[in-house]
């Protein structure tokens, strides 16, 4: 008899089904097993059914169902289960066994609060009946949101802006730029058209897959608040520079926002041109997943594309790269690309056009199936990266970011730091706004911006992190990093400056020691550096990347030094408020590295720092200085052609 879900009780409870493998080990009649009756194939959330436990479920059976639905939603707020399909290969159901099972899927997912989209269906793998890909989704809860990162990159005019401009407010372009003006944030940025700082645009989608991005009428404005109420998904879109002036801000756009993917955009006329492979080897030394969407075919010769397309793929599959371009040309082929996507080596590639349209449906549905790759850290000590600060009249300093671990709960005192000094400093959240929706607390993997009580936005800079008072926090003036030369013109050796971008933080480190006497273009070395200006909040394993004009290496943190520290231009009337400023009446300023009880009962440490410093700037004299040597050696300027390199730095 099959079992009526609408009858069947929600379990969310883990002993439950324990409970349920208990009694068939000691041989009751509880067939089959969870295991048996569902299993994960890996990559993105893609789960097998027993081929046919849906189509006329036992009670048990239905239980355990249910059971395991709710701990993936849990676990990601969605998954994708495939129906009449056996992890063994076995598949094939017929139209009315197919029909029956769906259904009860429908049912379970209705009990769970939750919708079924059809992904697509296709015949079983041996030509015999049919199987069908469902993704099943939470539906939208206040402030529950799935929260998925892409960073926008590539060559200027590859029509990154227009395709956000397209996507948000679902206007087609005209092909002047008409999409794009809703985009730019600063006036040059109108007038010149160009992109020249990190902006944030949102899509959202709700529990049936469909965008609930709604432009207000006159002003085409969108309103945040309302598509985060309606959404189970918000893609946010780091739109970032093409221009190789601003490939700084872009560097800090890929480090410091944190993306889970990169849509590498390709101009179809012009080609794998400009900053296209600057911008690919970028993602590749982060290891962060990418698609290319190669816009412009309307406007684009056959043989033109044709060309671009195969360039492409060229560069996508050779040494330093390594993927498997996959072109994608149908649902079908979305579903494939999003569900193997996870693997990192598949890289999708689209063709659309934001003047008529063409293919922007295949790329809504890829964005749509696309899930957050960071883990679930909320059970750890809260630690949140500051990315920007901003003065907000009536309400004062506010800083925004990402939520790295924990949870950040309103009115919950954190340690705000590094300073100069290497201090952090107690401070008090007055409210938190989450894609500019006031909430009461965010979690792990959630970006948003907090108000913060008696600070001022010049005391505070990107990089600075803000710490749950159980850490004993330490700030680094020296770390050892495992990097490899993507390019530099002559040689590199101690004493070199360059900018080190790392997490959000980005700051001119100079080279005190190498593992090896000196460095050029593809050479791999443990390098020891040191901050110029400001200690600052590291972890191991966390990845970097080096750079100054043309020289570019990437990496990763191998080991935190305790060095001193180096000989800085300290401002002492600055440095003695900075001091004053950290200690407000009845707080304590906790020095690196010391507990808050050692800061208590040492109440000269501050001074006693200040003057360590001053020392230090006695002894030692070490101005900026550059190590390179020039030599004639010609080295490969190809960034893809070395970033294979790079995996085996990590
Ligand atoms: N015909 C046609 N024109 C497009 C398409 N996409 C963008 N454009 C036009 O291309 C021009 C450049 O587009 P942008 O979106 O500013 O390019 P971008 O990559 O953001 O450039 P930067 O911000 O400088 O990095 C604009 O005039 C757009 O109207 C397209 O698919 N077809």
């Amino acid at each position: 008899m099959s079992a009526d879900v609408n009858q069947m009780p929600i379990i969310n409870d883990q002993n439950m089904i324990s409970e349920l493998f208990v009694k068939r080990a000691n041989g009751s009649a509880v067939e089959p097993s969870l295991r048996q009756l569902v299993a994960n194939s890996g990559g993105q959330s893609l789960i097998h059914f027993q081929r046919k436990c849906l189509v006329n479920p036992t009670d048990e059976e239905a239980i355990q169902l249910t059971t395991h639905l709710v701990n993936r939603l849990e676990e990601s707020g969605e998954t994708i289960y495939l129906v009449g399909c056996s992890e063994s290969g076995e598949s094939g159901l017929s139209e009315d066994e197919l029909n029956a099972s769906v259904a009860n899927l429908h049912r379970l997912a209705d009990k769970i609060d939750s919708d079924c989209i059809v992904l697509r269906r296709r015949r079983g793998d041996s030509g015999v009946g049919q199987v069908a890909e469902y993704l099943v989704r939470k539906r939208a809860k206040s402030n529950d949101f799935q929260e998925v990162r892409v960073a926008v990159v590539g060559n200027v005019d590859a029509g990154k802006s227009t395709l956000l401009g397209v996507l948000t407010h679902g206007e087609l372009d005209n092909g002047r730029g008409l999409a794009r003006q809703r985009l730019f944030r600063h006036k040059h940025e109108m007038e010149s058209g160009r992109t020249s700082s990190v902006g944030n645009d949102i899509l959202g989608f709700d529990s049936k897959g469909s965008v609930v991005n709604k432009p207000d009428a006159h002003g085409g404005h969108l309103d945040w608040v309302k598509i985060c109420e309606a959404s189970s998904k918000v893609i946010t879109f780091i739109d970032l520079a093409g221009h190789e002036r601003y490939l700084k801000t872009t560097i800090f756009g890929m480090t410091g926002h944190a993306p889970d993917y990169t849509m590498l955009m390709v101009g179809a006329n012009a080609g794998v041109v400009g900053m296209t492979k600057e911008h690919l080897g970028l993602a590749l030394a982060l290891n962060v997943p990418v698609f290319v969407v190669v816009t412009k075919i309307d406007m684009c010769p056959h043989n033109v594309l044709q060309n671009t397309l195969k360039l492409l793929q060229r560069v996508l599959k050779s040494a330093g790269c390594r993927k498997i371009p996959v072109m994608v040309q149908s649902e079908d082929d979305v579903v494939i690309a999003a569900t193997n996507f996870a693997t990192e080596r598949l890289c999708p590639i689209f063709q659309v056009s934001n003047v008529s349209g063409d293919n922007l449906n295949l790329l809504r549905i890829f964005l749509n199936l696309l899930t957050p790759r960071t883990a679930n850290h909320d059970k750890e000590a809260a630690e949140f990266q500051i990315d920007d600060t901003y003065s907000v009249p009536g309400v004062g300093t506010v800083v925004s970011g990402l939520t790295l671990k924990g949870v950040v709960r309103l009115n919950d005192v954190l340690y705000l730091g590094p300073d100069s000094l290497g201090h952090f400093s107690p401070i008090a959240i007055k409210s938190i706004h989450r894609k500019r929706m006031p909430v009461k607390e965010v979690r792990s993997g959630q970006t948003a911006s907090f108000a913060l009580k008696k600070m001022k936005r010049s005391d505070i800079r990107k990089g600075m992190v803000m710490l749950s008072p159980t850490l004993n926090p330490q700030a680094y003036w020296e770390f050892e990093g495992e990097i490899l030369v993507l390019h530099h013109p002559t040689t590199i050796s101690a004493r070199y400056q360059a900018m080190v971008h790392c997490g959000s933080i980005r700051q001119t480190a100079s080279i005190l020691s190498m593992s090896r006497q000196c460095l050029r273009t593809g050479d791999k070395a443990i390098v020891h550096f040191r901050f110029i200006k400001n200690p600052e909040y590291l972890h191991v394993g966390t990845r970097m990347v080096f750079r100054e004009g043309r020289t570019k290496a990437v990496g990763h943190i191998s080991k935190l030094l305790t060095g001193v520290p180096p000989n800085i231009n300290i401002n002492k009337s600055k440095t003695k408020k900075m001091l004053r400023q950290s200690m407000p009446t009845g707080q304590t300023v906790l020095t690196s590295g010391a507990t808050q009880d050692e800061n208590a009962v040492d109440g000269e440490n501050q001074m006693d720092t200040e003057n360590a410093v001053k020392s230090q700037r006695n002894v030692r004299n070490r101005g900026r200085h550059r190590g390179g040597t020039r030599h004639n050696k010609n080295y490969s300027t190809d960034t893809t052609e070395i970033c294979a390199e790079t995996s085996t730095v990590n």
